[in-house]
């Protein structure tokens, strides 16, 4: 863990802020290492695209969109789905409110924290990293699928952002409802094209814990040395991600850094990737997906990252028919509390999280012995 611990952790300041667009030079701290910024591939990606709306009562299309899904899992963990019902102006709404947010002064979006968390505005991840730093601003927050409150995300935007953003705060509620509910329908196709019970995994989320996550990648004057996002796979279960017109996104395929084009005759499709924890429960046998976002010299891109975990203190373990064939167990026993705790204080998520993560939960907790 030499180069990726804490020992890179930025001491924490709460003026830690970069005016983008006056950086006329990229500074240092944002420069990347060579090995992260390969070449991208000149070919194109075929995406794997689920029509959400063409299997609902046609059966052929439901298998096919099952083959697709497995094979899009197996082999690199990503695909798209379109005709998913999400509200278009819903998620115009969603992407105008943060241009909004991210017009504001850079004193007021640094003050926009929760509670001293890490929930709300930050600027590069400057207030916990000192090198690599990614090339955006983000704005997160936290939506728990049961929750006593039908106001948790009005809520939070009142309580970081202050009065006048309550609209702000219902469409993200909204938009994060509408995650929700689609979420729902992938899991389902998931577990079908796995081969394990259809709702398997619908009751396994139905208590999940996710964020949501805009991402703004200001114009960068030299977009090859620097990252709007390293190499990562997510670390969480499963991530939708709405990218606007810009390209930037890049998926890893056969040994390739392949973008991952807008989709200009379906705006509204929604990207979608299995992270670790998932890779995890399926015993391996769906990949997560790594990919990375390039910035560029003339243009903004902005992206809103729903990203979905299992409950904190839930055992994440193959579903037992996975494993009937007396299959060895990959992976240990953890839970995203475990996982979260690594990824937030002991590694920063990149290519190697979830090997990183076994090998530090071994040393956390040793097997018992018998
Ligand atoms: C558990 C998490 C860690 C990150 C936020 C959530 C889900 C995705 C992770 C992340 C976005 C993956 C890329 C690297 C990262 C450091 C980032 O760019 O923010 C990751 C998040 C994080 O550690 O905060
Ligand atoms: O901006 C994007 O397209 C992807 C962002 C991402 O990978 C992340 O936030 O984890
Ligand atoms: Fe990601």
């Amino acid at each position: 863990m030499e180069s990726n611990t804490t020992s890179s952790l930025a001491f924490p300041t709460p003026s830690n802020g970069f005016d983008f667009s006056a950086m006329h030079k990229v500074p240092q701290q944002f420069v990347w290492p060579s090995k992260d910024l390969e070449e991208t591939s000149s070919e194109e990606l075929n995406p794997p695209v689920v029509d959400l709306k063409a299997i609902k009562d046609d059966e052929v299309a439901m298998a096919d969109a099952i083959k697709l899904v497995r094979e899009a899992c197996m082999k690199h963990g990503f695909f798209i789905v379109t005709n998913h019902g999400v509200d278009h102006d819903l998620i115009i709404a969603v992407h105008d409110a943060y241009d909004s947010i991210f017009k504001l002064p850079l004193d007021k979006k640094l003050s926009a924290k929760y509670n001293h968390t890490k929930w709300g505005y930050s600027c590069a991840q400057a207030e916990r990293y000192s090198t690599n730093l990614p090339w955006k601003e983000v704005f997160s927050f936290p939506y728990h699928y049961i929750h006593e409150s039908d106001s948790q995300v009005v809520d939070f935007f009142r309580s970081t952002l202050g009065d006048g953003f309550e609209h702000t705060g219902s469409m993200n509620q909204r938009y994060c409802e509408a995650m929700k509910e689609l979420s729902m329908s992938i899991f389902g196709l998931l577990a079908i094209s796995l081969g394990v019970d259809g709702s398997y995994f619908q009751r396994f989320f139905e208590d999940a814990e996710a964020m949501m996550r805009c991402n703004r990648y200001p114009p960068c004057k030299n977009p090859s040395i620097t990252l709007g996002v390293g190499p990562h796979y997510d670390p969480n279960s499963l991530t939708i991600l709405h990218q606007d017109q810009v390209p930037g996104l890049e998926l890893y395929v056969d040994d390739k850094w392949l973008v991952v084009p807008p989709r200009p005759e379906t705006p509204d499709a929604f990207v979608v990737n299995i992270g670790d924890t998932l890779k995890a429960m399926t015993n391996g046998i769906y990949k997560s997906a790594r990919h990375r976002v390039r910035v560029n010299e003339k243009v903004d891109r902005k992206s809103i990252a729903f990203f979905i975990n299992p409950r904190a203190d839930e055992k994440v373990i193959p579903p037992k028919n996975l494993l009937e064939n007396e299959e060895q167990r990959n992976y240990p026993d953890f839970t995203w509390a475990q996982m979260f705790q690594f990824t937030q204080q002991v590694y920063r998520a990149d290519s190697d999280t979830l090997p990183m993560f076994v090998s530090w939960l071994l040393t956390q907790q040793p097997p018992p012995s018998n």
